[in-house]
């Protein structure tokens, strides 16, 4: 396993920015999650990092070497794209053995089989190593991709949305399983997404990447309770965070600077309306079964809140809001304390 160092890298395809000035470090055995939406430049830095692309500026480092001119198979890197490229006529047992077996390796065949072994029962696909690819349901052929990049014990792990394929129940069963092989392999990875519960669960550090910049970086509950400005606040949680005007709460003290005051459910308090705060009404319930999101609506703005269901307020109430510790940001949208 190895460490990477992105210094000041940019990437340019036209006019476009694909990656502008980015500098990161990953440390050995570390999983870093970039998150931001379509477009944002997520995939060519991964591509940066695997050697597919050359960066305009900047360097690239992989266990300490400076990578930036050599080929991708200079790099001791995999990468898992989303689409797995299984090669269907072969058993699961044969894709698996295949980055094995390629002339350069050369590795005996009963090392072969040991390691295939243990990457199947990691992924625990033992039972379907004997299985064309074709005979396999999209989550098992997603995981024979995954055990193809973990059968080469590489430096460095590149993934790029392995899971967006997948039907939700069956992503939130290889999210586990990825975290716990990455903690048993100590693995270096890289790994990027638009999905902000795959980012909160898997990473030890979350890169929040907006038109090719890195924004901010930090643990996946720093960058929720701390976010630098709106774009981040507004990447995690759900119901996503409220941003009202500083003046729907004249009472609340706030930074003279504060022109937008930032909302989550825990910094609400709702109550049947009382006298005293400010108050607004249930105009919309969405039952999500365990719990539900709270629409209300206060001077004709919409606040969203998540409630248990038993908290036995319906539409058309009249409810006191008050704010606990929310957010505060400046009119450009950086965050003021
Ligand atoms: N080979 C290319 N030629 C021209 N433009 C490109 C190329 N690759 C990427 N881009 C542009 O660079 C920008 C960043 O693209 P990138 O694929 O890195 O984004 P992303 O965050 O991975 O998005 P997605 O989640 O859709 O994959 C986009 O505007 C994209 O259109």
């Amino acid at each position: 396993m190895a460490e990477i160092a992105l210094t000041q890298v940019s990437k340019r395809f036209g006019a476009v920015k694909a990656v502008d000035d980015v500098s990161l470090t990953i440390a050995d055995g570390e999983f870093v999650v970039l998150l931001g939406p379509t477009g944002a430049g997520k995939t060519t830095t991964l591509r940066l990092v695997a050697g597919l692309e050359t960066p305009d500026d900047g360097r690239v480092f992989i266990g300490g070497v400076d990578v930036t001119g050599l080929p991708p198979a200079a790099r001791d890197v995999t990468f898992v794209f989303q689409q797995y490229s299984l090669y269907p006529h072969l058993t699961v047992f044969d894709n698996l053995a295949f980055p094995l077996r390629s002339p350069t390796r050369r590795t005996p065949e009963d090392e072969i089989k040991r390691t295939v072994r243990e990457v199947a029962r990691l992924l625990r696909i033992e039972d379907k190593l004997g299985n064309r690819a074709t005979q396999l349901s999209g989550g098992q052929m997603q995981r024979v991709a995954i055990g193809r990049a973990l059968v080469r014990r590489p430096a460095i792990y590149l993934m790029d949305e392995p899971l967006s394929s997948l039907d939700a129940k069956l992503r939130s069963e290889l999210r586990i399983e990825l975290k716990r092989i990455q903690q048993d392999l100590g693995a270096t990875m890289l790994y990027v997404t638009h999905d902000q519960t795959e980012a909160m669960t898997l990473a030890s550090r979350i890169g929040v990447i907006h038109q090719g910049r890195l924004v901010q970086i930090g643990s996946p509950r720093s960058i929720y309770e701390d976010p630098a400005d709106i774009y981040v606040a507004t990447r995690l949680g759900s119901p996503g965070i409220n941003l009202l005007p500083r003046a729907l709460f004249p009472d609340v003290a706030a930074p003279t600077e504060a022109v937008t005051i930032g909302v989550r459910t825990e910094h609400l308090a709702i109550a049947r309306a009382c006298t005293g705060a400010v108050t607004g009404k249930v105009n919309w319930i969405e039952r999500l079964g365990d719990q539900n999101h709270l629409h209300i609506d206060v001077n004709q703005r919409q606040i969203v809140s998540l409630v248990d269901p038993d908290e036995g307020l319906g539409v058309g109430d009249e409810v006191a809001v008050s704010l606990r510790k929310p957010l505060f940001f400046a009119a450009d949208g950086q965050r003021v304390r």
